[in-house]
């Protein structure tokens, strides 16, 4: 490996500069302090419910005035102490009505996520909870002539739920650089996954917070630990689950726990429990559903989108018990009285708390937020016993407690062992907050190598309604609108990890059907069109991943071989990229560039996942423009220099955390224009692997630009121009603009203006790859467009001006199932022919000058 401060006469590279240790140990502290708050946000606003109803012995200021009647059937000397994420109990209002509250709450969330809704949300909470409370006071015998009093109680309620609903969007837009809505719901989805998600969490919160009423915050909390045991027991029923000897044994320790800790309790609410265990099972049901009907379709949606798509529809669900439990008593009740001062704290630690949620699981990992949380029901548990005069911790309650955690946290590792993770500092959830969206999930149109069937968006191409812009665009380019009728008689394609071989039969049994062996290109299989992949476990686990065998086929031209250094120039979102990494082995390196920052992140995700990140780096940068040669050669040249300054900072071990700095430094890059447009900007590394020969080096050797015929030296082995495209070659992604919508095919495909920047785009891509390359060296170019214009003219234009470019026939192409191109030696790669996408594929080697 070629390390910095390896070359002799060269001088060692100092120590990472005491300004990255201060950040570092900054980022450390801030760490921390997230999980601090977090735990002290969230326990808090639970005692901050129990003590505005239930604790006579808190100085009297910190007391909301008392309900003078309880609704029949409730007994307000239980309180109500619920806290979940969108929902809050109605305790804190002096009100025993959870539905009511959670409701409220959950029209916040549902409309307020995204800044451009802002008036919407403002307006529609202010006009909903102003109807609302209005139609409360009209019942309310006190105040049967509607005036001022009235009047004076709305202003609060708009205020607060206004300014909840601002100060969350204000703060959504902020972060909305890790945290992103994904788009892509239909209705389809919508009715069939996330109504009955909804359901289940209004349940959840109805049921959940209802049990408040009736037993303690500690008792709810130590019967809450049997989730898992719902979950899995659920699970298994609906085949999601396997049985296993461990997990019956950790489901039989979390069990006992709980049923000890029940014991231990003085005084027992049957109807409490009641309530919890159905909002347990609630969750759990809501869990299932999210795995059977979003994940399997390929929908994996982060914590934000979830709430953003599911709210809505829990807070009408939520409606249904209100109007027939609560909306009676309401009536009913003879006072009826309203803090606004309590609510609008309530608001305000219900936002912190969901934000302190992201922030924590953003910063650290699934795990580590799972851990926090079981600290946190601890804290709460102990704490809630030395506070309150109604909780009276008994020792048999706290062994059974602390037996059913000890399950509890034997359960969340087996679980977060099961599904590896690449980095293990790193959880999906993380990934998906950091917008590193999933490649085999990613729904953009310029994306090739995605999952049309995934997206329940398979159809038989032969009934595609072909727009007439499209049909135009064939007839143009002399293509035949024949080919796309063949879309869903095409296999879908996966590759194996190198070394899964003898896994096949499982992954055969988990897809539910057979894997046949492409004859012409190792280590790839065809499966029927339909089969969805990404809700597999073979696919999160890393052991198969969806590329086109036509794509493959250009890999193997480019004939990669172990210690080469390779240079990829439009790798997002990077199937061939892992291709190449996996051919590359444990020498040489490769260096992937793409100007789309968010598709180069999911580069990233790909070669964590499938552990294959070592020797790579990956460059947000114009390929048109983008000059660092292969750290081999920037060395070399460095070690001969005499009196090289090493002034710069050094790399360290990539790690995905950033600085505080960092952040604000991309920040403002951010607010100063779209990350697309890097045309003149310089070359940004996000990331590089451990043996990437970065670590050590310094940052102004790497960024240093390299002398004009440096490149032909020192240049890379080999280079992929996977050049930008209209992609009209891949039939699977022309069936996709069905799903986005034909006008998104108008603009991305056929818009004339951007087809002729295409050409350009490609023709400079191709030069610039070219140009980087070193003498002996061989390039490919390749596009998924059946164009002759994207193809054989740039081909044919480029060699015009490169007299050192000479086209090489491709040999193993003689196995292929592909025809020539229009210029000799090229390729085409017909969907009619090949039963792969289209593609044309040029292989070039440069002669010395
Ligand atoms: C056909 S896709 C590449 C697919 C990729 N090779 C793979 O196997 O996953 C084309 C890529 O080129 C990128 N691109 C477009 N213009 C670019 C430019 N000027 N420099 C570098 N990349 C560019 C796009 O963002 C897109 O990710």
């Amino acid at each position: 490996m070629e390390r910095g401060n390896g070359g002799s006469g060269r001088p060692p590279s100092p120590p990472p500069a005491a300004a990255e240790r201060m950040a570092a140990w900054r980022d450390g502290a801030v760490t921390y302090f997230h999980l601090l708050f977090y735990i002290a946000i969230s326990g808090g606003q639970i005692f901050f419910n129990k003590a505005s109803h239930a604790a006579p012995h808190l100085p009297p200021g910190l007391l909301p005035p008392p309900l003078r009647s309880s609704p029949a059937g409730l007994n307000p000397d239980e309180g109500s102490n619920a806290l979940q994420l969108g929902g809050i109990s109605g305790g804190s209002l002096g009100a025993n009505y959870p539905t009511l509250l959670d409701r409220l709450h959950l029209d916040n969330l549902g409309l307020i996520l995204k800044r451009d809704q802002l008036p919407l949300s403002c307006g529609t909470n202010s006009v909903a909870h102003g109807l609302l409370v209005c139609s409360m006071l009209r019942n309310y015998k006190g105040f049967q002539a509607i005036g001022v009093i009235p009047r004076f109680h709305l202003l609060p309620w708009v205020f607060c739920t206004s300014g909840h609903a601002l100060t969350l969007s204000f703060y959504i837009d902020d972060i909305s650089q890790i945290i992103k809505i994904e788009e892509g719901m239909t209705t389809d989805i919508y009715i069939s996954s996330v109504i009955p998600i909804g359901a289940m969490f209004a349940m959840t919160l109805w049921l959940g917070n209802s049990a408040y009423l009736y037993i303690s915050v500690a008792f709810a909390q130590m019967l809450k630990a049997i989730m898992p045991v719902a979950v899995f027991l659920l699970g298994a029923a609906f085949g999601l689950e396997e049985m296993s000897y461990k997990m019956l044994s950790i489901m039989s320790v979390i069990s006992v726990g709980v049923i000890v800790a029940s014991v231990g309790e003085i005084t027992i609410s049957w109807v409490g429990v009641v309530y919890q265990m159905g909002g347990v099972v609630a969750e759990a049901l809501r869990l299932i559903f999210i795995e059977m009907f979003l994940k399997k379709k390929g929908v994996k949606l982060n914590l934000i989108s979830m709430m953003y798509y599911v709210s809505p529809c829990s807070a009408v669900c939520l409606f249904i018990p209100w109007l027939f439990l609560e909306k009676p008593k309401m009536d009913d009740s003879i006072s009826w009285n309203f803090p606004p001062f309590t609510l609008f704290l309530n608001c305000l630690c219900t936002f912190v708390l969901n934000m302190s949620v992201f922030l924590v699981i953003s910063r650290t990992s699934a795990l580590t937020a799972r851990v926090t949380g079981v600290v946190r029901d601890w804290s709460v548990v102990l704490l809630s016993a030395a506070i309150f005069t109604d909780t009276q911790l008994t020792f048999i309650n706290i062994i059974g407690y602390a037996i059913a955690i000890a399950g509890v946290v034997a359960y969340n590792n087996h679980k977060l062992s099961v599904k590896p993770q690449a980095n293990p500092q790193q959880g999906d959830e993380n990934k998906f907050l950091l917008g590193e969206i999933d490649p085999e999930r990613m729904e953009e149109p310029d994306c090739p190598e995605g999952s049309a069937s995934d997206r329940g968006g398979e159809r038989q191409a032969a009934s595609l309604p072909l727009p007439a812009s499209f049909l135009e665009f064939l007839s143009e380019n002399g293509l035949d609108p024949a080919v796309y009728s063949m879309a869903a008689t095409i296999p879908r394609y996966i590759r194996l990890k190198p070394g899964m071989e003898s896994q096949i039969a499982e992954i055969e049994a988990e897809l539910k059907c057979g894997l046949e062996k492409v004859s012409w290109l190792p280590g790839f299989y065809a499966i029927p069109p339909e089969i969805q992949i990404a809700g597999s476990t073979a696919y999160q686990q890393g052991k198969i991943y969806g590329i086109d065998a036509a794509s493959g086929a250009a890999i193997l031209a480019l004939d990669v071989r172990p210690g080469d250094h390779v240079l990829d120039l439009c790798a997002a979102p990077g199937a061939k990229l892992c291709m190449l990494a996996d051919t590359l082995g444990t020498t040489g390196s490769l260096t992937g560039v793409d100007v789309a920052k968010h598709r180069l992140a999911a580069c990233r995700t790909m070669l964590q996942k499938y552990c294959l990140g070592d020797r790579t780096r990956l460059f947000v940068a114009d390929g048109t423009l983008f000059s660092i040669l292969p750290v081999n050669s920037r060395m070399r040249r460095l070690e001969v220099s005499i009196g090289v300054e090493e002034n710069g900072s050094t790399f360290p071990e990539w790690t995905s955390r950033r600085s505080w700095k960092d952040r604000q430094k991309t920040k403002k890059a951010n607010a100063n224009g779209p990350q697309h447009l890097l045309a003149t900007s310089e070359p940004e590394l996000i990331y590089y692997g451990k043996h990437s020969g970065l670590v050590g080096l310094c940052k102004s050797d790497v960024f240093c630009p390299s002398v004009d015929d440096e490149a032909c030296a020192s240049g890379y082995d080999k280079v992929l121009v996977d050049a930008e495209c209209t992609h009209d070659g891949s039939i699977k992604h022309i069936q996709k603009f069905e799903f986005w919508g034909w006008k998104t095919l108008d603009s991305r495909v056929l818009d004339a203006e951007r087809t002729e920047n295409l050409l350009q785009l490609q023709l400079h891509l191709l030069t610039n790859g070219f140009k980087l390359l070193k003498t002996g060296g061989s390039l490919v170019y390749s596009t998924y467009s059946l164009t002759v214009a994207q193809n054989e003219s740039v081909v044919q234009q480029f060699l015009s001006t490169h007299p050192s470019a000479d086209l090489q026939k491709i040999d193993l192409a003689d196995n292929w199932p592909c025809r020539s191109g229009g210029i000799p030696k090229t390729l085409r790669f017909d969907p009619t022919v090949s039963q792969t996408s289209g593609l044309f594929v040029g292989k070039f080697s440069k002669l010395p000058t």
